[in-house]
């Protein structure tokens, strides 16, 4: 049946508080001073005009490092604040104050599916750049060898039917045979609203016994039904 996997990163592969606690506070402490620095590159001067775009009106580059930290604070996963972020982070994974955090079942079980020949792909909110910065700096070395796409808002929002179809198009596999791992339910009502099956994370909570999708308090819980055709 599932040929590929589709994951999401915060609160799955990930948890919320690396997310939360270490990732968002350090692109707040440090978007300013980037901004300013870097107002000039062509992709961060084309960024902050996308924020202008997505504010709805000209924002000065005070005004646009106002918006942006707003939009931080508000944990807003708007494109523009996603990529800075992105770019932000890539300092500090680069000066090691921070390894990009995956739990240990994830890891284990996403090597074990890689190797059963299952296509692994990633669909976050976060960048792709990011996406890939937090996969190769991992306790575990660099996982990204293990992953075939990537996946953020620039398909569409997370919430949004449309865009597992669009993922599934991309693939080109049928959303059948595709499963979303996601902790957030809108997110897997909206995958399943496209045809794919899906697993409800619960690492920090009870499961759900009224809930619509199976659930996993971690990746040893998740059974796969393997495709014979892949
Ligand atoms: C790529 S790691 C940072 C994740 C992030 O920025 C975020 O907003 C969390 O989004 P997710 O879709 O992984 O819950
Ligand atoms: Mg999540």
């Amino acid at each position: 049946m599932i040929k590929a996997i589709v994951t999401d990163i915060e609160g799955t592969t990930s948890s919320l508080s690396f997310v939360k606690d270490v990732l968002f506070p350090y692109a707040r402490v440090h978007i300013a001073e980037f901004v300013r620095d870097h107002a000039d590159d062509p992709e961060v001067r084309q960024l902050l005009r996308d924020v202008s775009w997505e504010a709805g009106k000209e924002l000065d580059l005070g005004q646009t490092i106002a918006q942006l930290i707003e939009w931080i604070d508000q944990d807003k996963k708007i494109t523009p604040l996603k990529a800075l972020q992105g770019l932000i982070w890539e300092e500090g994974y680069r000066k090691g104050a921070f390894a990009g955090h995956i739990y240990e079942d994830a890891e284990r079980n996403l090597k074990a599916w890689k190797a059963c020949g299952l296509g692994l792909y990633i669909y976050s909110s976060g960048s792709v750049h990011a996406q890939k910065l937090l996969f190769s700096h991992t306790d575990y070395g660099d996982l990204t060898p293990w992953f075939s796409g990537y996946f953020d808002t620039r398909i569409g929002g997370k919430r949004e039917v449309d865009s597992y179809r669009r993922i599934a198009d991309e693939l080109r596999l049928l959303p059948e045979s595709l499963l979303f791992l996601s902790d957030i339910k809108e997110e897997l009502d909206a995958a399943r609203q496209a045809g794919f099956h899906t697993v409800w994370l619960v690492r920090d909570g009870k499961p759900d016994s009224d809930a619509e999708h199976r659930q996993a308090q971690d990746f040893d819980q998740i059974e796969i039904v393997f495709s014979n055709d892949r």
